[in-house]
């Protein structure tokens, strides 16, 4: 398949996945959620959402799957397994329970070298459930660069400066060939880009966990930057927003090694888009080395404010 076409065929499955998200936040119930070793959340939502992408993708270009979720959790809970085939089965009438828990399973793959997908179902577990931003995230890598990439973001709204604006878009990239968004509400689709600010003019993200990475240290470098107020966000729809011009740096400092699904989807939206993401170093992020980064701290920006970047973090109390 060409890249445009493997592109096209992202957004398709992407747009379907927001569909059955949707509704799922609307209906979640209190037994639907489910704390995982780390404490952190994961709901029917996010098996189910899974399991439904990589059916789709098995249908038409079938890869092995870097995934966050697998089904060991259901095949110990029988009635949200049951809730999850449920689901899924809304969308691919027929399919049945251990075909769906199949899926999930195939998410274990190691990563490394070689052509794979990368997903995660639901990013930002805690803004799906708090019903802020998430985002569904997926991209095809392959020896460790990534060809094409779509960002789910259902919540989000079509622009910030619309008070009144739709909710809902879709950004995706393929290499070479740009970051379109694609708004729910209506199908149309405009490429988008990085904003060309700096210094005083330049705004940041960031999580809206402080659990997640270091606003202290993200304050500190806004105050060496002169940047205002963060907006603070759950999940990868920062990425997004940093490739459509309403913020300039999306800084995620953290001590935590990053899973590949929580970054490659989003990073290669903002590359095309015409930013720039890297660790704290400067070194652009390999997707080659398994299932995380080996990176705990990294930033993406509009690329014309990267350096400034680097010179207030090597300059910063640690
Ligand atoms: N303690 C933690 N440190 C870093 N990331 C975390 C932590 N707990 C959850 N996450 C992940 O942080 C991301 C949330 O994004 P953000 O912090 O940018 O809002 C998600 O990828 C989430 O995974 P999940 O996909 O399970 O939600
Ligand atoms: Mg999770
Ligand atoms: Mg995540
Ligand atoms: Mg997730």
């Amino acid at each position: 398949m060409e890249l445009a076409e493997l592109r096209a065929m992202l957004r398709e499955v992407v747009v379907k996945a927001c569909e059955l998200t949707s509704f799922l936040q609307a209906s979640l119930l209190k037994d639907e959620v489910l704390s995982k070793g780390d404490f952190s959340p994961v709901t029917v939502a996010d098996f189910a959402c899974q399991a439904l992408i990589t059916l789709l993708l098995d249908q038409r270009y079938p890869l092995p799957m870097v995934g966050e979720e697998d089904a060991k959790a259901l095949r110990e809970n029988a009635a949200l397994a049951g809730k999850v085939h449920g689901h899924v089965a809304k969308f691919l009438p027929g399919v049945t329970l251990e075909e769906v828990l199949d899926a999930l399973d195939r998410g274990r793959h190691e990563g490394g070298l070689g052509t794979f997908w990368v997903l995660d179902p639901i990013d930002g577990t805690k803004g799906f459930l708090r019903k802020a931003q998430y985002a569904i995230c997926l991209c095809l890598v392959k020896d460790g660069d990534i060809l094409v990439s779509a960002l789910g973001c259902p919540n989000l709204p079509v622009s910030f400066a619309d008070p009144e604006s739709p909710i809902g878009c879709v950004f995706h990239a393929a290499k070479g060939l740009g970051c379109v968004q694609l708004n729910l509400h209506d199908g149309a689709e405009h490429a988008v880009r990085v904003d060309a600010l700096r210094g005083a003019d330049a705004t940041y993200v960031e999580s809206y966990e402080s659990a997640h990475s270091s606003h202290s240290q993200h304050a500190q470098i806004a105050e060496r930057l002169k940047l205002g107020p963060p907006r603070r966000m759950d999940s990868q729809c920062k990425f997004g927003v940093l490739a459509r011009g309403e913020a300039s740096l999306y800084l995620r400092l953290s001590d935590r090694d990053q899973s590949i699904w929580d970054i490659a989807p989003g990073a290669m939206v903002v590359q095309e888009a015409g930013g720039q993401v890297t660790d704290v170093r400067g070194r652009p992020l390999s997707f080659s080395a398994g299932r995380t980064v080996g990176v705990p701290a990294l930033f993406a920006s509009n690329g014309m404010m990267h350096e400034e970047v680097l010179k207030a973090i090597a300059g910063m109390d640690s």
